[in-house]
């Protein structure tokens, strides 16, 4: 018997259809996982309209992708009896669908949660592809399982609450996806910097492009290793910044720094031209502020790179693009020139 309905709609539809599959008996109960903000922004979009359910509010933001927020969430479970039949609903950005898809996919050796994605990042990338997770020892993602969600709900009508920041944020993994599987996209948006008229379209080519990688590897053995494009470098650098009171950083403001060092890794290598690294080094800074480090400390950053989930032993394994529109995965990278690709970005202007 088919659960749930394991489907993927985005527009005007999901909230529907998201409906619809609550309302199967095989539910037994629905949570809603929510941080403060979208408590506040989305929630009341959704409430009027969901069946009876317990609703489990963490506070706001990545410093919160934690194991304590775990116990909030798996102490509510339990306390309410949460049986296999349970349904979790993340109603949040890519922190809440991470965090909240671990807690159902951990309880009582795991239950199914549903996305319905808040933010630009979740709607095009967080909320798809069944990683979920949270941070462990300031180290990105460090626990966390591969489980689906049993139905992924995208409404770009949550998006005219996002701040400029947040849009943006998410919009680096529109790129990333353009950048590792789409040069023709590439091409025709990058005169236009962010687009806010039509995120439909940008969601639905977006989602097409991680689900088919994901399809032919779910769980990153191989492929799917290209949709970390920018992460060896941007997950180094946002985790020595989180660490850091006051230097906050947001996941895809450090994914496009990461794209910039990478691009520069690929271009030194050959495998990109320095007409193609340019022109992703225009598009980039045209949308994204320079993140702010100082050299010395680009060698400390490029060390976290060395607890990367995609390296084997001490070998850094990257994903170099070879030329715009294709990645490469498993390209090994030192530590050394991961330092100097910092150091390129930071000369840059
Ligand atoms: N699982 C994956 O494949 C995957 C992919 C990319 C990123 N991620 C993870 O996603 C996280 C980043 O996600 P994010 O950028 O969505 O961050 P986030 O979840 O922290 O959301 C960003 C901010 O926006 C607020 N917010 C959310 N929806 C809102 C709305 N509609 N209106 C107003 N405010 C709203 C949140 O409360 C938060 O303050 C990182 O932890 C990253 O590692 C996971
Ligand atoms: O879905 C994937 O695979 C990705 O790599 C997408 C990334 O944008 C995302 O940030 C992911 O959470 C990174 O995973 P990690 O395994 O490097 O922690
Ligand atoms: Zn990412």
């Amino acid at each position: 018997m088919k659960y749930l309905n394991n489907e993927v709609v985005i527009g005007a539809d999901a909230l529907p259809k998201l409906l619809e599959a609550l309302q199967q008996p095989a539910v037994s109960q629905i949570f809603v996982v929510v941080d403060a903000n979208t408590f506040r922004y989305c929630y009341p979009i959704l409430q009027p309209q969901l069946p009876a359910h317990t609703l489990i509010e963490l506070p706001a933001g990545e410093e919160y992708k934690t194991i304590t927020s775990c116990e909030t969430v798996w102490n509510q479970l339990t306390d309410n009896s949460a049986d296999r039949f349970a349904v979790v609903v993340n109603l949040g950005g890519g922190v809440i669908t991470d965090l909240g898809g671990f807690c159902a996919a951990t309880y009582k050796r795991g239950i199914r949660f549903i996305q319905v994605p808040t933010t630009l990042l979740a709607q095009v990338d967080a909320s798809v592809g069944g990683k979920t997770g949270i941070d462990f020892q300031g180290f990105k993602n460090q626990i966390g399982v591969f489980q689906e969600p049993a139905g992924v709900y995208i409404d770009p009508q949550f998006l005219r609450t996002l701040d400029g920041r947040q849009l943006k944020s998410g919009y680096a993994e529109v790129v990333k996806h353009w950048l590792i599987a789409d040069a023709g996209a590439f091409a025709t948006q990058r005169q236009a910097g962010v687009l806010v008229e039509d995120w439909a379209s940008i969601i639905e080519a977006s989602v097409a492009t991680k689900q088919r990688i994901v399809e032919a590897d779910p769980l990153e053995s191989g492929l799917r290793k290209v949709l970390n494009f920018g992460h060896t470098v941007g997950h180094a650098l946002e985790s020595y910044l989180l660490a850091q009171p006051g230097r906050e950083i947001l996941h895809g403001e450090a994914v496009a720094a990461g794209m910039l060092c990478e691009a520069w890794l690929s271009a030194q290598r050959g495998l990109l031209s320095s007409q193609e690294q340019e022109s992703i080094e225009l598009f980039l800074f045209s949308v994204f502020e320079k993140v702010q480090f100082v050299t010395l400390e680009a060698e400390p950053i490029a060390e976290l790179a060395l607890q990367d989930k995609k390296n084997s032993g001490s070998t850094i394994n990257c994903t170099l693009l070879d030329g715009i529109g294709k990645a490469l995965y498993d390209q090994p990278v030192t530590v050394a020139e991961i330092a100097e690709s910092l150091r390129y970005y930071h000369r840059l202007e």
